[in-house]
């Protein structure tokens, strides 16, 4: 995990950890909002207008913030209008790159580079930080728009509903509030928790992490026992975002993350609505378990010095969720 200093790449990581072993994700950098008309959206500068065909997007299938922006530009429809490039599985002294031996991995589909950290330098040559995927690139203006997933697929909820002729809302007003609430935590102890849990380099951290995880992981088992999403009966961006981290959950973060106290499948509502989201039309085809199966064992040295990756576990997302005939009166898909 090298970075940028200035322009020039570093193999070193940028130290990540605290003093107390704690891991500390670092703030992301380009937070422009693409917008119906250009106007600038809350945060960062406009003129980034909504058009078919100027945008694109850099994604690696093993990362599961990037993971969140490929199903929302497959949900709204956005696959015409938005291209994609998919980076290698493993990140290791070059960072992500381009390679494209990897079934999945395209290369560099819009400017040919070889390394992500070349998509960076492109829009500034003398920036300094990580390089890291979800990138959203504006061919137009040749520079980043965004690099946080959180923002990417607010965007694509709604700034470009007049040409794809798509209204779904997963962010609505009404339901603001909840959203809000629920991604606070899940972002802190599920999203976050389970690289908080697996990057401690202190026994203390790992413990603090681990617990607050499954504590947010029982409170959304018992949440998802009396209501079908999180914000209640209709889907909404809550729900994505968790479910990026819970199909990574068994395969990879059970053992490689140490986030063992039990595996999603142990919780059965839960690991049904998980089996939902991923049955929700359009989302199976965003997800593709060999990149983050190879990506974290194969690219952890600290947590995985051999690079040996685990034989399993076989999981099978496609038995029948049930949730239909439990929450009738929700709205399905
Ligand atoms: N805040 C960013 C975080 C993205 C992120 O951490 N991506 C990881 C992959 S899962 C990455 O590219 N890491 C490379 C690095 O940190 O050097 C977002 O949500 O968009």
């Amino acid at each position: 995990m090298g970075h940028l200093d200035k322009g020039e790449w570093k193999k070193a990581s940028l130290a990540s950890l605290s003093k107390g072993g704690d891991f500390k994700r670092s703030e992301t950098k380009f937070r422009n909002w693409v917008t119906p008309d250009g106007a600038p959206g809350p945060t960062g500068e406009g003129g980034f207008p909504a058009e078919s065909g100027r945008y694109h997007l850099y994604v690696s299938y093993a990362c599961p913030w990037a993971h969140r922006t490929l199903i929302f530009r497959s949900l709204k429809g956005l696959e015409d209008h938005i291209g994609v490039s998919v980076v290698h599985p493993d990140m290791l002294d070059d960072g992500w790159t381009f390679d494209d031996d990897f079934p999945g991995a395209t290369g560099d589909t819009l400017m040919g580079k070889t390394f992500l950290r070349e998509v960076y330098t492109e829009a500034d040559p003398k920036i300094s930080g990580r390089v890291t995927v979800p990138i959203l690139w504006d061919t137009e203006r040749n520079t980043i728009v965004s690099n946080e997933s959180a923002e990417i697929i607010r965007m694509f909820n709604s700034a470009f509903d007049e040409i794809t002729g798509d209204r779904q809302d997963f962010y609505p007003e009404a339901l603001r509030g909840v959203i809000d609430t629920v991604n606070k935590r899940v972002y802190d102890t599920v999203n976050n928790g389970v690289y908080k849990s697996g990057f401690a380099t202190s026994q203390e951290a790992y413990d603090a992490a681990v617990t607050d995880l499954f504590d947010s992981l029982d409170w959304l088992e018992d949440r998802l026992s009396r209501q079908r999403y999180l914000a209640g009966d209709q889907v909404t961006e809550a729900d994505w975002r968790l479910l990026t981290t819970l199909l990574r959950f068994d395969l990879v973060y059970h053992g490689h993350f140490k986030c063992n106290r039990n595996r999603l499948v142990d919780m059965p509502n839960l690991w049904a609505y998980a089996r939902e989201l991923y049955q929700w039309p359009g989302v199976a085809e965003t997800d593709q378990p060999d990149h983050y199966h190879r990506h974290y064992h194969y690219s952890h040295e600290s947590v995985n010095p051999y690079r040996i990756i685990p034989i399993g576990p076989d999981i099978d997302w496609t038995q029948p969720h049930g949730r239909d005939t439990q929450f009738p009166e929700a709205k399905s898909a």
